[in-house]
């Protein structure tokens, strides 16, 4: 199974935002998708899930044939049922979706038992987070799009989240796409990386394969192939 896109075009006002987007991401792998603030990431994301209109190109989820994408996204903020409980937020997604996949070693993870009976008004920016990760894994879609998972978590979440999501791509046939500007010590997650940099993907390949065509072999990071293949920073205090 493999999530496709090809020759993806998208401009709003006249202004080009992506252009001619080629992208191949298999199952069982997480990949990432990194570039700077307005790069077109946002903007990609919204066409996968069927939210946007492409200009020209398409979009599909290729297993023996062309099936259209079925996609459940993560987004940076949760701010919707602002009067429910966590708890009662999860019962209702698990009421509306018919074959829901309640993954307990992500609820314990994510610390959700704990914060069961806070509303969402009153909750912390990490448990909002972590109630839109737990919901996006429940609607249990062949493609996950997790925008910003580690933002706002605490450390032990962001180690437990990282372990989690390295075994759940080895068992379960999902294709995860994450975006993320948090990518230090993230490389053995990785399967491929893709550099979007002003709406051209520079290049999308396996971190491996990257990393010799760039030569960089010595404690190889991400931010380093990410200037090497853009000439721009994204840590900009380096
Ligand atoms: N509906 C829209 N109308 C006009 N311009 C838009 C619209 N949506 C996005 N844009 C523009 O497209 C460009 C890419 O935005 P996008 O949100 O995809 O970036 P991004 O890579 O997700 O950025 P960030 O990392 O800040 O979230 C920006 O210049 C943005 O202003």
């Amino acid at each position: 199974m493999n999530l496709i896109l090809e020759n993806v075009s998208k401009s709003f006002n006249n202004q080009t935002i992506l252009k001619c987007v080629n992208l191949n991401f298999p199952s069982n792998g997480c990949h990432l998708l990194l570039g700077e603030n307005g790069a077109g990431k946002t903007t990609l994301t919204k066409i996968i899930e069927g939210k946007l209109p492409v200009d020209s190109g398409q979009v599909y989820l290729k297993t023996d044939q062309k099936n259209k994408v079925n996609c459940a996204i993560q987004y940076q903020n949760f701010e919707a049922f602002q009067y429910l409980k966590i708890k009662e937020v999860i019962e209702l997604f698990k009421k509306t979706i018919k074959q829901y996949d309640f993954n307990p070693d992500l609820y314990n993870l994510l610390d959700l038992k704990k914060f069961e009976k806070t509303l969402i008004r009153n909750a912390s920016g990490g448990m909002k987070k972590a109630v839109s990760i737990f919901i996006t894994f429940l609607l249990n879609k062949p493609i996950i799009i997790l925008d910003e998972p580690f933002a706002d978590l605490d450390l032990k979440k962001k180690k437990d989240l990282r372990l989690f999501l390295t075994h759940y791509v080895k068992e379960k046939e999902k294709i995860i796409l994450i975006i993320s500007h948090e990518v230090n010590e993230y490389e053995e997650l990785f399967e491929t990386i893709s550099i979007l940099d002003d709406g051209v993907i520079k290049e999308s390949d396996h971190l491996e394969k990257l990393s010799n065509k760039y030569k960089i072999t010595d404690n190889f990071s991400i931010e380093d192939l990410f200037y090497a293949v853009t000439g721009k920073r994204l840590v900009f205090n380096k």
